[in-house]
């Protein structure tokens, strides 16, 4: 049982799988099933919505009477997520926005902590070469479903923490092991980041403009799109799996492969010709100048996307040209002559007013806009597709958006490192005396700043 007091007091009844959510006459009964782990301490019912979806992943509102509220898809799902660079946190975080409880484990004697994408997680700091820092970790992998290790092949197991001692321990447990490399290999052992992975999957090959060096883009494609998305499906996947087997199993994540399977449209179109032309010189990767940005009279720019033919008339259209005077289309030869063509005409105006010519058509234009524009263009406006959180720090909303279980990410603060170190441990079912012989020895470390949760 639950209490908060404060305006319209009431109470919430826990049931097994179920959270009744009595409000006060005036307010609404909300009848929700979520799965809370532990009590709920809810001092004001304005903060329930925060509390019981920290808590439980659970989303509330006030509503009338009868709607029920659903979980979001990973509510009651436990991730452990060992602190790495980037792409397990971004894992960690996708997680963690669907609904799941995600625990980032830190080092101790660390102050700040480098996880940039760490929404709705909470944080203990054990020692993990500390022998008591890593009993605490085995008692939290028995208690959950997911671990995310960031580390390179043979870490977890020196440190005594490998698939086979904690899949023992936790038949049930998804072992998500997320490297550059994979856990075999020449390069399992070696140091690397996503430039690495990209140029070792092909991809980085395919990228660059024409004569010059091959280019990775951002670091987007190893770490997040090859490595954290690509290790949250694989963790979903073995969850839905678990569902009718009852068994964890081991994840082998390699960003190459990753990155490499998000280009199989790369492989799978060779045979067609799409990029038998060198590096920058075909459709898609900046060779055709249908396919482009270009430069408008304001210094802003413009991508250009008209593929198909009827697309491309309507640019032709909106940009003024009288086709009977340009090369055709598909003249592999004419293209740089064609590319100053668009070139002169989108220098001839500004960004704004060839949104004017070209919104609401199909000609496949589109303002380039920064990031900290993106929020109040009138599409993403329309959509809510940047949030904004407690902080008033801009972000992408999760994708995708599902109809009924849709996400919804916690907007307030990253946790410190070891803000939650002394409630989890609590949770594992340490007490006082432990806890504290575990922060005297340095195993463990709790952040001077009360945890929130
Ligand atoms: C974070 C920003 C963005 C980085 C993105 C970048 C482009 C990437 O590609 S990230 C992907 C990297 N690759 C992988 O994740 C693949 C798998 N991992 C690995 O291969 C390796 O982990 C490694 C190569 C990434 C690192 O190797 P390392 O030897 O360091 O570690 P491991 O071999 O894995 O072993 C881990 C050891 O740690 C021990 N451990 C772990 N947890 C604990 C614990 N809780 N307690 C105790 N010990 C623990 C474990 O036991 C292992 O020990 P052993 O080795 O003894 O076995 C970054 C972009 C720019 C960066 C900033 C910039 O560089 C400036 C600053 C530089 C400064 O030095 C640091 C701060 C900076 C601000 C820096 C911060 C960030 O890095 C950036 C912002």
């Amino acid at each position: 049982m639950a209490y908060f007091q404060g305006q319209n007091a009431g109470h919430v009844d826990v049931r097994d799988g179920g959270l009744q959510l009595m409000i006060s006459e005036t307010e609404q009964t909300i009848l929700s099933s979520c799965f809370l782990c532990g009590a709920v301490e809810l001092p004001y019912h304005t903060d329930i919505e925060k509390k019981v979806r920290q808590k439980t992943g659970a989303v509330l509102s006030l509503v009338s009477p009868g709607v029920v509220l659903e979980n979001m898809a990973l509510a009651g799902v436990r991730v452990v997520e060992l602190a790495g660079l980037a792409p397990a946190p971004f894992c960690g975080m996708i997680l963690a926005d669907f609904g799941a409880r995600v625990t980032r484990v830190d080092r101790t004697k660390v102050a700040v902590a480098m996880d940039t994408q760490a929404r709705g997680k909470r944080s203990v700091a054990l020692d993990l070469k500390k022998p008591q820092g890593v009993a605490a970790l085995r008692r939290l992998c028995v208690q959950s479903d997911v671990l995310i290790e960031p580390f390179r092949k043979g870490v977890m197991e020196k440190l005594g923490l490998g698939p086979d001692e904690l899949l023992q321990e936790n038949p049930r447990l998804v072992y998500a092991r997320l490297t550059g490399f994979g856990q075999s290999g020449s390069y399992a052992k070696s140091a690397g980041h996503d430039i690495n992975y990209l140029a070792i999957s092909g991809l980085l090959s395919m990228l660059g403009r024409s004569g010059d060096d091959p280019h990775a883009p951002l670091n987007l494609v190893a770490d997040f799109a090859g490595g954290g998305l690509m290790c949250a499906l694989g963790i979903t996947l073995a969850l839905l799996e678990r569902h009718a087997s009852g068994r964890g199993q081991v994840i082998d994540a390699s960003m190459v492969e990753g990155a490499a399977y998000v280009g199989s449209f790369v492989w799978k179109s060779r045979a067609i010709g799409l990029w038998n032309r060198p590096r920058g010189e075909n459709i898609l990767d900046g060779g055709a100048p249908y396919y482009g940005t270009y430069r408008t009279s304001d210094g802003k720019h413009v991508a250009v996307g008209a593929i198909e033919p009827q697309f491309y008339d309507q640019l032709v259209q909106g940009l003024g040209l009288d086709p009977a005077t340009l090369p055709a289309q598909m003249s592999f030869s004419d293209w740089p002559e064609l590319r100053r063509v668009f070139a002169r005409a989108f220098a001839s105006r500004t960004q704004a007013e060839w949104c004017q010519v070209f919104d609401g058509t199909d000609a496949c234009v589109t303002p380039v806009l920064p990031l900290d524009k993106v929020h109040t263009h009138p599409h993403n406006r329309d959509r809510g597709s940047f949030l904004q959180d407690d902080q008033g720090e801009v972000s992408p909303r999760p994708a995708p958006v599902l109809s009924r279980t849709p996400a919804s990410p916690d907007m307030s603060r990253d946790p410190f490192v070891g803000e939650h170190t002394r409630p989890v441990l609590e949770e594992l079912g340490y007490g006082p005396d432990e806890i504290q012989q575990l922060l005297d020895s340095g195993a463990a470390e709790c952040n001077k700043l009360a945890a929130r949760l």
